[in-house]
């Protein structure tokens, strides 16, 4: 089945740390010579479905992938560390040149910390809402899941879902709870692998982040960031944090839009990420010229 013109495949990682880790992510178009390929990751207990509705605005003839995190969607059998698993996918499906990086909420932190890890590997990167560090810029929310209470992004029960669903985004989810029970019950069998993987990322990454984030003062590449004005999971401040670290980042604020941004505002987050595209960039020029 194809879905917004994707394709979904597997990619068999299986090094020495990861035997049979399996990459699955999504398709749409094929490597262009000389063109960064736009790669999306996305946010904490999402998957590479949450881009379809950006992808689908994105014409033919742009390269399109959208991946599945260790530890979620479809992919498998993970040891190590998103970076480095990540960075392994790319050199895998031989993305030696500089690609365009899109990241969502906790992947617009992980797209940051790559171009800094592994600055080779990217012309330009886009974060949506990307987690801001420290208590400075710490949400009621973000210190209440960091106090472990799960249910804020880890629904378990469908009033629970309904309740997320109205903090992360402005979208009415009208009362269809067949559709509901149904997304909820795929989340439930995912559970406790989400679990985990919050646990680590406010244990080892989240105290952390200012020092990761600080890297991103010398990145080379392009960066635009979008944040909702109505964001209540990370806070808007942290879009001027972002924008003051950053050089020259560009800074998109979306009206009427929360955390969920591809879910608020798809079509208007594509044609963002194809205007950015399109803009002159002396840095790109000198990379593929
Ligand atoms: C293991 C990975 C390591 C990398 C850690 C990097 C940075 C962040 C660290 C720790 C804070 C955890 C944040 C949790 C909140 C995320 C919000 C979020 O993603 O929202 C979703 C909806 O749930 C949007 O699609």
């Amino acid at each position: 089945m194809r879905r917004a013109g994707v394709k979904k495949r597997f990619l068999l990682i299986g090094d020495d740390n990861n035997e049979g880790a399996t990459f699955c992510y999504y398709e749409k178009g094929s490597k262009v010579p000389h063109e960064p390929s736009f790669i999306f990751i996305h946010g904490f207990s999402s998957d590479k479905y949450a881009w379809l509705g950006v992808i689908k605005e994105i014409p033919y003839g742009f390269h399109c992938i959208a991946i599945d995190l260790p530890g979620h969607g479809e992919s498998v059998g993970f040891n190590e560390e998103q970076l480095i698993a990540v960075n392994v996918f790319f050199d895998k499906l031989n993305l030696t040149e500089p690609i365009y990086l899109v990241g969502c909420s906790m992947g617009g932190s992980i797209a940051a910390m790559f171009a800094t890890k592994y600055p080779s590997y990217v012309c330009m990167i886009c974060l949506l809402a990307p987690v801001p560090p420290g208590e400075e810029y710490e949400t009621e929310l973000l210190s209440q899941l960091r106090s472990g209470v799960y249910h804020i992004v880890l629904p378990e029960t469908l009033k629970q879902f309904y309740a997320a669903a109205k903090l992360l985004s402005m979208k009415k989810v009208h009362a269809n709870r067949l559709l509901a029970r149904i997304y909820l019950k795929s989340r439930l069998s995912m559970l406790d692998q989400h679990k985990k993987v919050l646990k680590s990322a406010f244990e080892n990454d989240y105290p952390n982040l200012e020092q990761s984030y600080a890297e991103l003062k010398n990145l080379a590449c392009s960066v635009l960031i979008i944040w909702g004005r109505q964001d209540q999971l990370c806070s808007v401040d942290g879009a001027n944090y972002f924008s003051n670290l950053i050089p020259d980042a560009k800074l998109i604020f979306f009206d009427d839009c929360g955390h969920l941004i591809t879910t608020d505002k798809p079509t208007q987050t594509a044609s963002i990420i194809i205007k950015f595209w399109e803009t002159p960039s002396t840095y790109r020029t000198n990379l593929y010229n």
